[in-house]
């Protein structure tokens, strides 16, 4: 499996910008749908007991709030995202309106920790989550408390694009021994190399790469008549 460093997922990122003419709301609808079907085919009798979207502060928070309205549109009536810091940016409060339009409850109360949930979704950081001094607050005591499911009473655990906490740059099987262990982890664009060695369920979506980038980054993911693939 071919496995991008955080640098290069983010170059490529800014290619798709550049050279390809996207934009940010374009590949985040791709991104947040992907996410929403992966979960859906990955744990759908989960999804039936509730699901908690915890969202990040960057654009891995902005695919949860994209994919709670998905949930919803594919009959999931039992949504949350948990948005801890109330965002700035004007995306981010219209994708938190859309979700609310859709039946979705947007919360900011660490109580909904407590509450239990078929599924818990992290979308609390992606490959620019700087490790260097540690997850700072509020973020940390959070994913302390998504590390333990007894803690966070959830039954399955899904990580957007890499597992908060992670360093995205050393393989799964190198983590430090007190990370949080997704059940499924559902990488966007590429898998990153912290997918490598990656143990439980891995899904790959992100649906928008030209040929040309394929070729130069060596990614080539052959999504074939799906929107998702199971790798
Ligand atoms: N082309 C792509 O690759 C796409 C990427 N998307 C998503 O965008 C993500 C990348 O988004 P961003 O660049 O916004 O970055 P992230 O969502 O990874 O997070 C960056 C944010 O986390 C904060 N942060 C970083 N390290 C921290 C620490 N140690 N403690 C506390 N806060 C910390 C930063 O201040 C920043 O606000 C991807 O992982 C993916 O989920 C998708 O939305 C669309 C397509
Ligand atoms: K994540």
């Amino acid at each position: 499996m071919k496995t991008l460093s955080s640098a290069d997922a983010d170059a490529l990122d800014r290619e798709l910008f550049s050279t390809c003419n996207f934009d940010v709301i374009q590949l985040m609808e791709l991104a947040g749908f992907a996410v929403a079907m992966a979960t859906l085919k990955q744990h759908k009798d989960d999804l039936s007991h509730g699901i908690l979207i915890i969202c990040g502060p960057g654009n891995n928070g902005g695919d949860g709030m994209v994919a709670a309205r998905h949930l919803s549109l594919f009959g999931v009536t039992d949504i949350t995202l948990y948005v801890p810091k109330q965002p700035k940016t004007d995306l981010y409060l219209r994708l938190i309106d859309q979700a609310r339009q859709f039946g979705v409850t947007v919360t900011d109360d660490t109580s909904v920790l407590d509450r239990s949930y078929g599924v818990c979704m992290d979308a609390v950081f992606g490959f620019n989550f700087d490790p260097k001094g540690g997850i700072r607050a509020p973020y940390d005591s959070i994913i302390a408390r998504m590390r333990d499911e007894a803690a966070v009473c959830y039954s399955k655990l899904v990580s957007i694009d890499v597992p908060s906490g992670w360093e995205v740059d050393v393989p799964a099987d190198e983590q430090r021994k007190d990370v949080i262990r997704p059940n499924t982890l559902i990488s966007l664009t590429a898998p990153k190399i912290c997918a490598d060695k990656f143990d439980g369920n891995h899904w790959v979506g992100g649906r928008f790469v030209p040929p040309a980038i394929r070729d130069k980054y060596g990614v080539h993911i052959d999504f074939g008549d799906d929107i998702v693939v199971k790798q």
